[in-house]
């Protein structure tokens, strides 16, 4: 079926505002002339997965974390009060339920919709098999139960997070929610059992100390070299049964599309056709699938 043409403004949108607090949307978010082509490749990303994904009858709708979100987030506002009067939102973490509350949008959780329509999010990486690193913003135990729950699982980032495998521009390695109190035992584990020596405990920038997670857990990121990281699901699968592992933040065959926004205004999809092929293809800029 072909994409639709997306039509980027150039002024920014009308941003709504906060039921509490009248505080614009992201207030982050600039007009596209003074965005960076990162952010730019981001937004074009998002919008387009928005435009093909996201259909008036969707009414159930994820909503991931990452600095890609929010230009979700801002395309689904723009489709207006209407739509979204009588759909339900629901956060992969405190980000996300942030945007969805400074947008207006009505909030919901998993457990009372665990069946969700689409959920889009962004990723640290994506290989030809649309298998993701993902975690870098440490969300992906919720991110992951919501990709699970969703009928359709979307995935939108800009043009470096498009691989053959994984590991390749993403260094820091896979992340993995463990317990606190296990955090010593499952590095030992990486370290000696699973071949990753170089894993470590994810630290604080801003405070001293470990990151904890949404879930009050640590983050182990765990580097793999390229040989590994071309068996997603196996390392994945190895990982998940150290005892203290909350969730591993490889999505391995969960994505039905990855949209990638490039530097020259055209966009990139990585999607499943039939029996699980993957297809690739280019949307010119401004242009028609
Ligand atoms: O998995 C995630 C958070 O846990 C994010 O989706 C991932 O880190 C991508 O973020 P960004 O859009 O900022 O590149």
């Amino acid at each position: 079926m072909p994409l639709p043409s997306v039509d980027i403004p150039t002024t920014p949108l009308a941003r709504p505002v906060s039921m509490a607090s009248a505080t614009p949307i992201s207030p982050s978010i600039p007009p596209l002339a003074t965005l960076s082509a990162i952010e730019q490749s981001k937004r074009l990303a998002a919008y387009t997965a928005v435009d093909k994904h996201i259909l008036p009858e969707h009414k159930v709708i994820g909503i991931g974390s990452g600095s890609t979100v929010p230009y979700v987030v801002e395309r689904i506002v723009s489709q207006g009060a209407e739509l979204n009067k009588d759909r339900v939102f629901i956060p992969t973490g405190f980000q996300s339920k942030e945007l969805i509350v400074l947008s207006a949008l009505n909030l919901g959780d998993v457990d009372q919709y665990p069946t969700i329509d689409v959920t889009i999010d962004g990723a640290d990486e994506v290989d030809h098999e649309l298998n993701c690193i993902k975690g870098g913003g440490a969300c992906h135990l919720r991110e992951k139960v919501l990709a699970e729950a969703a009928k359709t699982f979307i995935l939108v980032a800009d043009y470096r997070k498009n691989v053959k495998y994984l590991g390749t521009n993403f260094t820091p390695g896979v992340p993995i929610e463990v317990v606190p109190f296990a955090y010593a035992k499952v590095l030992q584990n990486m370290h000696h059992i699973l071949g990753s020596p170089r894993a470590t405990l994810r630290m604080a920038v801003a405070k001293a100390g470990p990151v904890v997670s949404d879930n009050g857990n640590f983050i182990i990121d765990a580097p793999f070299d390229n040989g590994q990281m071309k068996e997603p699901l196996g390392i994945m699968a190895r990982i998940k049964m150290l005892t203290g592992v909350v969730e591993v933040g490889l999505f391995c065959h969960m994505a039905q599309a990855a949209y990638f926004g490039n530097q020259d205004g055209s966009v990139t999809v990585k999607r499943k056709v039939e029996k699980g092929k993957i297809e690739e293809a280019v949307i010119a800029a401004g242009g028609q699938f």
